[in-house]
């Protein structure tokens, strides 16, 4: 077998509310194997100071400019990085001799893939030397150099772990993973290995809106704001016709990309319904971009915690296919896509593709990522 590395991948991701992190031992390939997680959350202040950086980051032309606040911020984002992976070592009993790689996502700002600009706030170097583990960071911008989308990188993953699905689920093919985060996006398996990925539609977003607007709430905990609700057919047929579901080609989403229904239009239970609706049946129109219907679909992300979203996928699937959640295969629904940064960060290592045309539109199989090498 192939030499194992052991690394740790940081995520923080469009919703900001903290930092994923998770340790793999892997040899870039197929074998992988999960380790321990942790979650640091942000204290609201600092989650709105990120909030208020997506305005900031409006300015940046060029990737590495840092207006305002950005620069001061950046420094405290990485610094938060670093006492995460030192809780999480001391917790584990590691020392950082013990990792081989760290994968650093940075908080994206800003992504602009038609003006080939993509832009995660994290210092790699600043990381690398404080923790004195070699840090590998960002994996994106290589890709849209290369004519890809610079997202999604998660899916050469979902792949790799597709790849060791066992008992009931091996074999299952074509097999989708959906991340239900802030937006949804799927990555499809296909029986020949083909991989094909791409955002579905909203995910949280909207839900997330609404609740905070009527109710307070952050979110629509466990669904329960939507169960006493009503799908509102009109609002669900607006949603739906809108021209992402009917272009030819799909595109990635920006949060922004679906307007919230009027105060007017629904209650507060009735709109948390029927977006939790429109959420799941927006996933479920990305099959009539596959080239062969899922037999499994494995649920990942926080949207998998609302019983509506997962009930009405369920139903809109069961035909074709069968619906379960990530801990249902044995993976970590929450710490995947922290997961997939180590993996990415060990593959830049071995200069191995991070990005296919399938997944980012990139011209050819991508490699990516910049080593910051610890400084003694
Ligand atoms: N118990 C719960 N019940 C309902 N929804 C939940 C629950 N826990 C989390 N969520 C939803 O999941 C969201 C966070 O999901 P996730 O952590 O996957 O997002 P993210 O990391 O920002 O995603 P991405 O970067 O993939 O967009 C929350 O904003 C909320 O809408
Ligand atoms: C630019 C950026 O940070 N994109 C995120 C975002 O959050 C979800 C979706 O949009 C996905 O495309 C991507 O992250 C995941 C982790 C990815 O690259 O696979």
């Amino acid at each position: 077998m192939a030499e194992l590395t052991r690394a740790i991948g940081l995520m923080s991701g469009t919703s900001m509310d903290g930092i994923d992190l998770a340790m793999v031992e892997t040899d870039g390939d197929c074998v992988v194997r999960r380790g321990a997680s942790s979650f640091t959350a942000y204290e609201p202040a600092f989650r709105a100071r990120l909030e208020q950086a997506l305005d900031a980051a409006r300015e940046i032309g060029a990737r590495e400019e840092r207006p305002g606040d950005l620069a001061a911020l950046e420094a405290e984002l990485t610094d938060r990085h670093a006492a995460a992976v030192e809780a999480f070592l001391a917790r584990e009993k590691l020392s950082p001799d013990a990792i081989g790689v760290v994968g650093f996502h940075g908080q994206t700002v800003l992504h602009r893939p038609h003006e080939g600009l993509t832009v995660q706030l994290g210092d790699g170097q600043r990381l690398a030397d404080r923790l004195g583990i070699d840090v590998v960071h960002d994996l994106r911008a290589n890709d849209m150099r290369l004519g890809g989308q610079g997202a999604p990188l998660v899916p050469a993953y979902h792949r790799a772990l597709a790849a060791g699905l066992e008992g009931d689920w091996a074999g299952k093919t074509p097999v989708i993973f959906v991340n239900i985060g802030g937006i949804s996006n799927i990555t499809y398996i296909g029986e020949d290995d083909t991989l094909i990925a791409f955002d579905s539609g909203p995910g949280n977003t909207l839900i997330d809106r609404w609740v905070k607007r009527h109710a307070g709430v952050p979110y629509d905990s466990d669904g329960t704001i939507a169960s006493e609700g009503r799908v509102l057919a009109g609002l669900v047929n607006r949603y739906l016709d809108h021209p992402f579901f009917t272009a030819p080609e799909r595109i990635s989403l920006d949060r922004n990309d679906f307007p919230l229904p009027d105060d007017s239009e629904a209650s507060l239970e009735d709109g948390a319904r029927t977006l939790a609706f429109v959420t799941a049946a927006a996933i479920a129109k990305s099959q009539a971009h596959l080239p062969v219907k899922p037999k499994l679909w494995i649920l990942c992300g926080g949207g998998r915690h609302n019983r509506r979203i997962v009930e009405d996928l369920t139903v809109a699937t069961r035909h074709t296919g069968q619906l379960i959640l990530a801990e249902d295969a044995g993976f970590n629904g929450d710490s995947m896509e922290a997961e997939a940064w180590a993996w990415l960060a060990v593959r830049s290592l071995k200069g191995l593709p991070l990005t296919y045309p399938g997944t980012t539109g990139v011209r050819e199989p991508a490699t990516g990522g910049v080593l910051a090498r610890a400084r003694a």
